[in-house]
């Protein structure tokens, strides 16, 4: 049996997750609502705030459309609300599409040629598109024209069609994965990151009126430190909260009631869910904190390697509770104290053992 050709894509593993940054089938349905609407809703990401909005309002003074923008960012920070923020403060209307749904050039030729004046078109994943079409996307862009080929092999013509001036809005995950002339297409470029936990307060907040939801302030510092410095996970986080404490209490959310539904759902005080405390837990139990290969550690969790490559060691990394090295995964002293552990010593005078956190 081939090992990869069974694997899921880490995509689907990781919006199976409470704790998962994409966004899962209920949080589609939700999140509409819970979006804010203008940029002086929006919480957090000042810098991006700021200068987004000096963007807008000097394209509104000139009557023209704003500067193409890229928005690149980890899934659930913000970029589709941006997008769709963009288009209201600019009054125009918008268009949503993605990479992956625009195989052919003639795809997008379709959607481009359909824009109205002003419009916004908001291409998430963009690096995900066909070679083909992102170089329409250039001329576009740049000079708001396409041109269609018509017929094949030596007979094939170009016909030149004019568009309207419209405002692209491109999203990635991945910006290092966007070629060269692509990026410098876009008149602006911001880079979304992660949410401070008194940000994710204030967004549970806000979710939590929408939402009608009786919450106090240390029942959502408690979710808030426990959601990955994403909005999303604040979010659906919130929701899974509101449901113990609508079944099991009288609803009010307190630091308790968060920490008694997030104990149930195996979300832990750091934010930590099940996977990524078994990748630390045999990281630590079987291998003595490291150095160990991404494959046997994947074999001892019983997952994928990719899985435990993109879902759980970003996350880890970025918490410093792992880090990867040449000779293979190692944890950190606060990998041990998270697990209430302690590192074992290296016995005085015996050479050649390897060392914990040396490599
Ligand atoms: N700054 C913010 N303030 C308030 N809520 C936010 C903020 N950013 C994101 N959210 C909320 O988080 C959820 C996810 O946001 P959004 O869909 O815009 O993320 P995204 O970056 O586009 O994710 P993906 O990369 O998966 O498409 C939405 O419900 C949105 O309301």
């Amino acid at each position: 049996m081939n090992w990869d050709d069974t694997a899921p894509p880490t995509d689907d593993i990781d919006a199976e997750r409470l704790v998962g940054g994409s966004a899962d089938g209920e949080d589609q349905a939700v999140e509409s609502a819970l979006r804010p609407k203008s940029l002086d809703e929006f919480v957090g990401q000042e810098r991006v705030r700021e200068q987004l909005d000096l963007v807008l309002k000097a394209a509104l003074a000139r009557g023209g459309t704003a500067d193409h923008v890229l928005l690149s960012g980890a899934p659930g920070l913000g970029k589709t609300t941006l997008s769709l923020i963009i288009a209201a403060e600019m009054n125009a209307p918008i268009r949503i599409t993605s990479g992956p749904a625009i195989q052919h050039a003639g795809d997008l030729a379709a959607i481009l040629s359909s824009l109205q004046e002003g419009e916004v078109l908001f291409l998430d994943e963009i690096h995900r598109m066909s070679r083909p079409a992102e170089e329409m996307l250039y001329m576009a862009m740049e000079d708001f024209r396409v041109d269609v080929i018509v017929g094949k092999g030596p007979g094939a013509t170009a016909i030149p069609l004019e568009l309207p001036p419209f405002t692209l809005v491109g999203a990635t995950t991945r910006a290092g994965l966007l070629p060269p002339p692509l990026r410098d297409r876009f008149g602006f470029t911001a880079h979304m990151e992660f949410y401070d936990p008194a940000e994710l307060e204030r967004v549970i907040h806000r979710s939590a009126q929408l939402l009608d939801v009786d919450i106090d302030a240390d029942g959502a510092a408690e979710i808030a430190g426990r959601s990955r410095g994403t909005p999303r996970i604040a979010n659906r986080l919130l929701r899974r909260v509101r449901d113990y404490a609508q079944v099991k209490l009288d609803g009010l959310i307190t630091r308790e009631v968060a920490a008694a539904a997030l104990k149930v759902y195996e979300v832990d005080a750091r934010g930590l869910d099940r996977l990524d405390r078994a990748v630390l837990q045999a990281l630590l139990g079987l291998f003595g904190g490291g150095p160990v290969g991404l494959s046997t550690l994947a074999v001892a969790v019983g997952e994928e390697r990719e899985t435990v490559e993109e879902v759980a060691e970003p996350f880890l990394v970025r918490e410093g509770l792992l880090a990867r090295t040449p000779r293979g995964r190692v944890a950190t002293p606060a990998a041990w104290a998270h697990l209430g552990l302690v590192p074992p010593q290296q016995a005085p005078g015996a050479s050649g053992q390897r060392g914990l956190f040396g490599a």
